[in-house]
């Protein structure tokens, strides 16, 4: 669905953020995870057409994202971390937004907002930044469209939001959809992303499904540190580890426990994933 093919990208007169980069997307709900600064944002930026390559291209279905095209637009739909929303309710926003997607559904998007206790009529400037967030993760969704881009959707949310926001885009995820939720608060997304993306500085280090990762890797808590552990965190329990799965043990993967062995054996990483 996103083809990105020998992407490079800098900010003006910045050093480079991805340098020839190419990886492609296909359905599923896509965790992008990455240190600050890595280029999450600028990623989900140029996917939907907001930045442009420097070189090499970023193509969404068959368009060239860089030039919006109005068919590819009505596929697509980014809500960023922060927003400015007009002074209206998410109810006449919607109104006025929807018509470029073909695919909105009215009674999903009242479902939604009934689901997180938004009020659809109220003025979206005498809202509170997690009431405005629902409310637009509310009309994102309702939108239907085959690709959703999602910048930390769950900042700002309180932890029953949290719940209804994994409730609700389980209940409406199919196989013709490819979501990608930036975030940091992989623990809000646990059970539900799956592939996961790391990005690396410039490049892409992971871009695997959960069992390809947990065929490589293998998750563990024991109560003393196994040896020849990639990454090890103390937990109260004892460890909480990450090796190499050389007999093909069964595990549960543990996104942050990854997160953090990814980031101390980046080479490693790429050897076992072929990034
Ligand atoms: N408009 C801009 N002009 C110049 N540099 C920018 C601009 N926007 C972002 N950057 C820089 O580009 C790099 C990538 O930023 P980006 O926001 O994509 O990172 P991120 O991975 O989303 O970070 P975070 O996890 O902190 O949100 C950072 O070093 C940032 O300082």
């Amino acid at each position: 669905m996103i083809n990105i093919t020998n992407l490079s990208f800098n900010y003006k007169n910045n050093l480079p953020i991805f340098k020839n980069v190419s990886f492609s997307m296909k359905n599923g709900i896509y965790g992008l995870l990455g240190e600050n600064g890595v280029g999450k944002t600028t990623l989900l930026h140029i996917i939907s057409g907001l930045r442009f390559p420097k070189n090499g291209n970023c193509r969404v279905f068959n368009y060239e994202s860089a030039q919006r095209t109005p068919a590819m637009l009505s596929q697509l739909y980014f809500l960023p971390d922060e927003f400015h929303t007009p002074s209206m309710s998410i109810g006449s926003y919607a109104k006025y937004n929807a018509v470029f997607y073909p695919h909105f559904s009215k009674e999903q998007f009242n479902s939604y907002l009934n689901e997180f206790q938004v009020d659809g009529d109220k003025n979206m400037m005498e809202m509170s930044f997690g009431q405005r967030k629902k409310a637009m993760i509310a009309f994102a969704l309702a939108l239907n469209t085959p690709i959703v881009l999602l910048d930390e959707p769950t900042n700002g949310l309180d932890i029953p939001s949290k719940a209804q926001f994994r409730s609700i885009l389980s209940s409406l995820f199919t196989e013709d959809k490819c979501v990608i939720i930036s975030t940091h608060q992989v623990r809000d997304l646990e059970n539900l992303i799956d592939p996961i993306i790391i990005l690396d500085q410039n490049q892409v280090l992971i871009n695997n499904t959960v069992e390809e990762i947990t065929q490589k890797l293998y998750f563990s808590r024991t109560p003393s540190k196994p040896q020849d552990a990639l990454y090890t965190e103390q937990i109260l329990q004892g460890y909480s580890s990450v090796q190499i799965n050389e007999i093909q043990q069964e595990s549960t993967l543990n996104i942050e426990v990854l997160f953090n062995a990814a980031i101390s054996n980046k080479a490693k990483m790429r050897e076992l994933f072929n990034a």
